[in-house]
């Protein structure tokens, strides 16, 4: 199956940050999630992707079209950005109008029953709105878009835990058709564990681990031996404490210490949050 949107060798570079060299394919079917820290650079990809950022090399082709040789992709992506600019002087009305008729597969059905379930009062200018309603009406003017793709960067910012439940559950019916493709940017490992298959993560503008979840959780085990740990580095460690140590060569570490005669009273997969958490710091 084609890659939904590919990135060969693309490269932006800005002051002091520069954002790959990366190669990326991402799958249609699949719900990716891009974690990484605070200015990692996934808000510069997922730009990058919608031509709202000129990369300084590289190309981004979005169903199998590159973006820089025509527009028409530009309706098969539903995309919400972080800041919401433009939106401020009309009411959600006046939003739902103007966005309606740029997408021909508008979903109103859809949006009206997410401005119920959220409660959205679309008489109110958005920027009378709180953070958390405008988040939601702007999640809703982008879900209902009727589109192959969809890119949502940080969706459950700002809002409350009963509408986060309600996103979980209406992205999950929107990837139900099997062909659509979704990329949430996210700090929120609630979202990648309800949502994600595969979990692509940044670290200074590179892409580091680009897998499926459940295989990216089983990347480091955590042993702790009977006895004091040896001086000598272990099979694939990656960190010790006092008493345990961690591996991402399990096999190869079990190997060895069965050869030393030594033994472990206890052995665990370090929790999805814990391996992220180590993959970003190490
Ligand atoms: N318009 C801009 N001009 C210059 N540099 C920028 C601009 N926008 C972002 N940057 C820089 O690019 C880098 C990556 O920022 P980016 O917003 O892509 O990170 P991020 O991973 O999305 O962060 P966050 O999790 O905080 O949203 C940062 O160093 C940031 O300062």
């Amino acid at each position: 199956m084609n890659a939904s949107i590919e990135a060969h060798q693309l490269e932006k570079v800005r002051d002091d940050f520069t954002l790959g060299p990366l190669d990326v394919a991402i799958e249609p079917g699949l719900v990716t999630a891009l974690v990484g820290h605070n200015g990692s650079g996934k808000s510069t990809l997922l730009k990058s992707i919608m031509s709202l950022v000129k990369p300084t090399s590289g190309d981004i082709q979005v169903l199998d079209t590159n973006i820089t040789q025509s527009e028409n992709w530009k309706k098969e992506i539903a995309y919400l950005p972080q800041d919401k600019l433009g939106f401020g002087p009309f009411n959600g009305h006046q939003l739902r109008e103007l966005i309606a008729n740029l997408y021909p597969n508008w979903e109103d059905e859809l949006f009206h029953r997410l401005v119920h379930d959220w409660n959205i009062p679309l008489s109110k200018k958005f920027h009378s709105m709180s953070p958390g309603m405008q988040q939601k009406l702007a999640l809703a003017l982008t879900i209902s878009r009727g589109t192959p793709i969809m890119i949502l960067d940080e969706p459950s910012a700002h809002i409350d835990l009963t509408s986060r439940h309600i996103l979980f559950d209406v992205l999950s019916e929107w990837m139900e058709d099997g062909e659509r493709t979704l990329i949430i940017a996210t700090h929120h490992i609630e979202d990648i564990r309800k949502l994600a298959d595969i979990i692509a993560v940044m670290k200074t503008g590179q892409l580091i681990a680009h897998e499926d979840k459940d295989s990216l959780a089983q990347t480091y085990t955590q042993y702790w031996l009977t006895g004091e740990l040896p001086n000598e580095t272990l099979p694939g460690e990656v960190k010790r404490h006092e008493q345990s140590i961690i591996t991402d060569q399990p096999a190869s570490l079990e190997q060895y210490l069965n050869q030393h005669d030594r033994s472990w009273f206890k052995k665990e997969s370090l929790s999805l949050e814990d391996t992220l958490a180590f993959m970003l710091t190490i």
